[in-house]
């Protein structure tokens, strides 16, 4: 009897709690008029949570896309997915719906290794992420900011040496780019100084990497937040904590410095300076967004920031380095006429310099068909703030939409052998560009949330590559056949190589040119003229 009770009892109690979100559901349904997009059936609950890791990779999502088409829909227990991979999908949510789908999707993760939302990539739409970009944007990412595009020139100009060093040995090409890019960041960021410290924030980077990238399941059903099944929250705790280490003596030191220079010398500012200069010239408020604001950052938003940069602009940049070499190592017709343009160019008796970049035509045709088949990014995420209707269907608020650029990129309706590796299709008129106007290209998205480190990560990207080749001419080691050459991606923060890049370099151009201070002039002076001459100046 008891038992007879007890269920009634949780039927009842169900019908009560389930009966108002069916009507809301059937509400929104009949408001909206819309069906949402096709998907694969899930279970009841967790719907399509027993998918194999891979089919969510941007592989395997274009793979999907085959079956559903160039929008379709995926349920993660509670959390509504939507995949795009058409181009015309995409600009109907990054140009003509971009106000409703400017939000980032965020994991407990995110939001704790970013001090709550703390920094500029994952902070909501809104008042307090378009100051933050106007920070990054104007303050750090700026051309007028010379130091970081000088960064980018000291530490290529060390990469070359240590190739030069090696020259007729097999160089691990993927692990010296990935060096290369970090370094970059580095000094950018923290100045010159404290380079000693550099493997321990390495060891943090790597720790937020998979703490970022771990299947969280409480993400998907938030009640087991509390619960934890996987014991995570330990390990961001610990991770945060040695952030926190790490950069506040930097803060410490960068706030010291300040103080007893009274202000910095101009041309020794680092981005902890330019973030640190925050704390008096802005106060922000949450007030309208007309009204006289400022911001002022806090010590969690200048860290926060500052692993946005680190994330956002090491793995990318050194995944674009590692693809071009790759492609063009396998191409060798093509290496030849790019290597041939930096002769004609530039020649062999001089380093190649940013001002040859508009005569080097052939050159920036290669790294905009690498960035066609390699974006770095493949997947963009994004997150709507209200319901919303694409291309016939409806699309409910806070869904998480992923645009899959590296499946728009290799789009048979849009690409002519669109697998292919053809730089010559960018020497045609009216070819696409990459900066966001063109929906068929979107290696570094489109719209309000586009890349605002764009225009350093490609002149990192451009100015390596040019070195790298314009110096050396490269083989694969031990007569490695050029079918040979692996050309598999991993899923990551970046889509990198799946197996590290080796080459052998010989060398092309006069390495002398690449050291860091010209030598000392060293001569014996014999007089020629009386030295009464030149007497000394009595006062
Ligand atoms: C080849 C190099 C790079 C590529 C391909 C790339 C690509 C991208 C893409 C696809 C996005 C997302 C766009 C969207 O959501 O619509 C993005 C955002 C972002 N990138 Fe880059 N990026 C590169 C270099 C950099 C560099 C060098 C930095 C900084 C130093 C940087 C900082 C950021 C930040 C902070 C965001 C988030 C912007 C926001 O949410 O408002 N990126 N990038």
């Amino acid at each position: 009897m008891d038992s007879l009770i007890e269920s009634s009892d949780t039927e009842t109690m169900l019908i009560f709690f389930m009966a108002p979100l069916l009507f809301l559901f059937l509400l929104s349904r009949f408001l909206c008029g819309k069906p949402h997009p096709p998907g694969p059936k899930g279970l009841p609950l967790i719907g399509n949570m027993m998918m194999k890791k891979d089919q969510l990779t941007h592989r395997g999502l274009a793979k999907l896309a085959k079956q559903y088409g160039g929008i379709f829909r995926l349920k993660m227990g509670f959390l509504n997915i939507v995949a795009v991979s058409s181009p015309d999908i995409a600009r109907q949510i990054l140009q003509v719906h971009d106000n409703i789908f400017s939000n980032r999707p965020t994991t407990i993760a995110i939001r704790y290794l970013t001090y709550n939302q703390a920094d500029m990539a994952f902070a909501p739409y809104g008042p307090f992420w378009r100051q933050m970009r106007k920070v990054c944007v104007m303050r750090l990412f700026s051309r007028k900011r010379t130091e970081s595009w000088e960064a980018v020139r000291l530490e290529i100009n060390d990469m070359i040496k240590t190739v030069a060093s090696k020259t007729g040995s097999a160089v691990n090409l993927s692990e010296l780019v990935f060096r290369l890019t970090r370094n970059i960041t580095f000094r950018a960021a923290f100045g010159s100084t404290r380079r000693e410290r550099q493997d321990e924030f390495i060891r943090i980077l790597q720790e937020f990497s998979e703490l970022f990238g771990a299947f969280n399941i409480a993400d998907f059903i938030p009640w087991l937040t509390w619960v934890d099944p996987q014991g995570l929250s330990k390990r961001f705790v610990k991770a945060r904590a040695s952030l926190d280490l790490f950069i506040d003596t930097i803060i410490d030191d960068h706030v010291e410095k300040k103080t007893n220079e009274n202000g910095c010398i101009d041309n020794e500012r680092d981005m902890v300076d330019e973030l640190l200069s925050y704390y008096s010239e802005f106060k922000y408020s949450n007030e309208s967004e007309n009204s006289q604001k400022s911001i002022t950052l806090t010590r969690n938003n200048i860290k926060a920031i500052i692993m946005d940069i680190m994330f956002g602009g090491t793995e990318t940049v050194a995944s674009g380095i590692e693809w071009a070499m790759s492609e063009l190592i396998k191409s060798p017709d093509d290496l030849k006429k790019v290597q041939q343009e930096l002769n004609d160019v530039v020649g062999l008796h001089r380093k190649v310099e940013e001002t040859d970049f508009d005569e080097l035509t052939y050159y920036k045709c290669c790294l905009k068909e690498v960035l066609r088949l390699h974006p770095p990014i493949p997947t963009i995420h994004h997150q709507t703030f209200e319901d919303a209707e694409v291309g016939g269907y409806y699309i409910p608020a806070k869904s998480s939409v992923f645009i899959n650029t590296w499946a728009i990129g290799r789009d048979k309706d849009s690409w002519e052998d669109a697998d292919i590796f053809k730089p010559s299709r960018f020497l045609k008129d009216g070819m696409p560009d990459y900066k966001g106007s063109n929906f068929e290209f979107l290696p570094f998205g489109s719209g309000r949330r586009s890349c605002p480190g764009m225009q350093l990560g490609f002149y990192e990207l451009e100015l390596a590559v040019a070195h790298l080749l314009h110096c050396f001419t490269w083989d694969l080691p031990n007569g490695m056949k050029l079918g040979e050459l692996d050309m598999d991606d991993k899923f990551g923060l970046a889509a990198s190589r799946a197996s590290p890049l080796i080459a052998v370099p010989t060398q092309r151009l006069h390495c002398s040119l690449y050291r860091k201070t010209a030598s000392p002039l060293i001569a014996v002076p014999t007089q020629r003229l009386h030295c009464s001459l030149y007497p000394k100046i009595l006062i």
